[in-house]
This record gives structure tokens, sequence and C-alpha cells, in this order.
């Protein structure tokens, strides 16, 4: 018998320098196909750099990466193939409606998604009704909703979601509460930031504390104790004045 195993993501001392600053250093970790993971840890923490890192946006100075199964940085054109993205910056297309957002997205990839495709993966992220209104008329959170439609659109093995709750009222927080437990049951490999801790700990099962570029903690949700997932974060960040 056969057990076909998705590679997920693969960190192994993961290292970053710009400059002569060192913004992620020797940093460890994996995420299964099928798991949630959240990524915290204060601002200026290295976050984003490891999520750009993983989606490659940026080459990393050092270590064996693998994404999908393909090394990084020297496969990243295949990897890229395999990895939906939500940045902090919805980059999308202002002069183009939302539908050819997507549509233009798919070919990108080599996909041909039918108009009712793209039209149910609309309703899914809640822009029903607005499929053809060029995105510079949408809010910043509609924007955020066709971001999230964009990087699940070619059905990835990786998502890779910077801030994603970040300017979506609660309905939309739901909806992509929904979308992200469905992508990981159909075996996506998932990783976001956050800086909700009690809302990534009701989503995630693995949770990464970074502080100054290193990975303070990983730590699996059934690894917690009683107190949660704050009480591990406010651990690792004594308020100012406290001994840690
Ligand atoms: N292009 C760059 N040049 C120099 N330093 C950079 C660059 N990009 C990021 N940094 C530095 O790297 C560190 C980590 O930044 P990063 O954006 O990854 O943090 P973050 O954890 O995502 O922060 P936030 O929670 O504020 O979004 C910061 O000190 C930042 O100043």
């Amino acid at each position: 018998m056969t057990t076909e195993l998705k590679p997920g993501i693969i960190v192994r001392r993961l290292t970053k320098r710009i400059g002569r600053k060192c913004i992620l250093e020797d940093v460890d970790f994996s995420i299964q196909p099928a798991q949630i993971a959240a990524v915290i840890g204060p601002n200026g923490s290295g976050k984003t750099t490891l999520l750009r890192i993983l989606a490659t946006l940026m080459r990393p100075s050092d270590g064996d990466i693998r994404v999908a199964g393909y090394p990084l940085p020297e496969e990243a054109v295949l990897a890229r193939t395999h990895v939906g993205v939500v940045l902090h910056q919805p980059l999308l297309y202002s002069d183009l409606t939302a539908r050819e957002n997507l549509v233009f997205h798919a070919r990108l990839h080599n996909r041909e998604n039918s108009d009712h495709q793209i039209s149910q993966l609309l309703q899914r992220v809640g822009l029903a009704g607005r499929e053809d209104d060029l995105v510079r008329t949408f809010s910043r959170g509609m924007q955020q909703r066709l971001a999230i439609a964009r990087a699940i659109l070619t059905n990835p093995d990786i998502l890779l979601l910077d801030e994603p709750f970040t300017g979506l009222d609660s309905e939309g927080i739901v909806t992509l509460t929904v979308i992200l437990k469905q992508m990981a049951d159909r075996g996506a490999a998932i990783l976001l930031s956050s800086h909700d801790v009690p809302g990534v700990e009701m989503l995630a099962t693995r949770f990464l504390i970074l502080n100054k570029g290193k990975m303070q903690v990983s730590i699996g949700k059934s690894e917690l104790s009683e107190n949660g997932l704050l009480s591990v974060y406010q651990k690792s960040f004594p308020p100012a004045g406290e001994a840690q």
C-alpha cells in the first residue's frame, strides 16, 4: 500500500540578513499538509519577512527551505505554482473588475476558470453582486475579500496569509475562518500571521512565536495548558518593567 505524502512547508536554519541587520536567525519549523499554523510576535519580529520568503518574494540568506517539496530559492518558480498568498497590500488591479482580476490571475497560472466558477468564488467571499465593479470602487475590506478569492482560486497546496483578518468585518472574519478550515480539510498547509492571539488560538493547531527574528516558541494546540496561548505569549513578552 502506498501512502501519498504531500510536502507542506519545511524550514531549517532559515536566516535572512538585510545589509548588516539580521532579520531572521536560524528559524526552524514545519507545517504539515492539512495543518493551520499561526505565526505571532510583536511589531518588527519578522513575521512578514518570513511569509515573503516562503512566498518566494524575497530570497533567504541561508537555510534549507522547502515549500510544497521545492527547495528555495532554487525552485522558486515551481514552488510558486503551489502557493496562494494574501499580503498586507492586496496588490489588485484597480482598473479591472473583481471578475477580471481573477480571470487574469487564473491565466497567469495557466488556468481557465469558467464564468460560473469565478462567480461562485466571488459569492463565497461575500462579493456577490459586485463581480463586475471596478476594484478601485471597493472598500479596504472588499479588496481584502477579493485578495482572499485570488489566493484560493487555484486551490493551492500552500496558503500564506499576512494578517488576513485585518480590514474584514465580523461576517468577513467568519467567512475567512470557514474558508481556511475547508482548505485545510482538503489538505492545504496554511501559515498565517496575526496579532489576534485569542483569535488564532481558536483557528490554528500550531503556534510559532517570533521574537526579534528568532523562533522563541513552537507549540501545538494539544500542548497548551488550560491558560492557553495568551499565557505562553505573555511569558515570552512580559510587560515593560516586569522581570522575564
Ligand atoms: N527592506 C528592509 N530593509 C531593512 N530592514 C527591513 C526591511 N524589511 C524589513 N526590515 C526589518 O526587519 C524587521 C522585521 O520586519 P517585518 O516586517 O518582517 O516584521 P513583522 O513581524 O511583520 O512586523 P509587523 O507586526 O509590524 O507587521 C524589522 O526590524 C524591519 O525594520
